[in-house]
């Protein structure tokens, strides 16, 4: 479903991207690891259409979504939550929402059509704070109401970037249940950015290990666990 060919992203002279290739297919949950600076936002900003590769293609499906900007991307079915969160802080919880249903009605209707706003959030735990504005919400509601928001955009694939991040175990290990639902639901093409190793080898079907820019590994965890390169990277961290 989604594939990413030879892509390549710079920076003026630091090489953020080299010749990065990696596909995730419907319904697989894909982990993207690496050190600080790896390229990881970089990548993912990249198939979200905020950054235009230097070189290689990025492709959804039949769709080709190189450079052609982040509203291409959404409408094709790319939903997004950021490290730092994004929402709009002044419109209330449920406006956030709408924002991303109309624009999945509007371009994709028969898949909006199957999307019950109200059952999302409430399923989030978010319906008793709909009306509130959103900048309101304590931070753990927030990052909810992110995924709710990009859940309403009716994805095809759905970038997490850090979703873990600021969450306590329980809260990291409801978060890793509510991951692989969205994919069992959905059977959208997910790809989890995040430091916690524990959350990302506990979730995901595959992992892509970028390290300055390059792709190390791409494999299942426990062959990741188990890789050398990877282990010189981590040093030791994944057991
Ligand atoms: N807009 C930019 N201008 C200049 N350099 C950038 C820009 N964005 C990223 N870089 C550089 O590209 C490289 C990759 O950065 P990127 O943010 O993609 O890494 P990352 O793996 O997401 O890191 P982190 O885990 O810290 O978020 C880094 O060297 C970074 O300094």
């Amino acid at each position: 479903m989604l594939s990413v060919q030879g892509v390549s992203k710079s920076f003026g002279g630091v090489h953020a991207l080299r010749d990065v290739t990696v596909a995730c297919g419907a319904a697989e949950i894909l982990g993207l690891i690496g050190p600080n600076g790896a390229g990881k936002s970089t990548l993912v900003n990249a198939i979200s259409g905020v950054l235009r590769p230097s070189r290689g293609s990025i492709s959804l499906g039949d769709e080709d979504l190189t450079g052609r900007g982040p509203e291409h991307a959404a409408r094709q079915g790319v939903g997004r939550t950021f490290q730092n969160l994004r929402l709009f802080p002044f419109m209330t919880a449920r406006q956030n929402v709408e924002v991303a249903h109309i624009t999945c009605r509007r371009h994709r209707p028969e898949t909006a059509a199957a999307i019950d706003v109200d059952a999302l959030m409430a399923e989030y735990g978010l319906d008793v704070v709909a009306e509130r504005p959103a900048g309101t919400l304590p931070y753990g509601q927030q990052r909810r109401l992110e995924i709710v928001r990009a859940l309403a955009l009716g994805p095809r694939l759905l970038l997490l970037d850090e979703p873990a991040a600021g969450l306590n175990d329980y809260e990291s290990e409801e978060l890793a249940h509510a991951v692989q639902r969205i994919r069992d639901r959905t059977q959208a093409a997910l790809i989890v950015i995040d430091h916690d190793l524990r959350f990302i080898m506990s979730v995901c079907d595959r992992i892509c290990v970028l390290d300055m820019g390059e792709v190390v590994a791409i494999d299942v965890p426990g062959a990741i666990r188990a890789n050398p390169k990877v282990i010189d990277i981590y040093l030791g961290q994944m057991n």
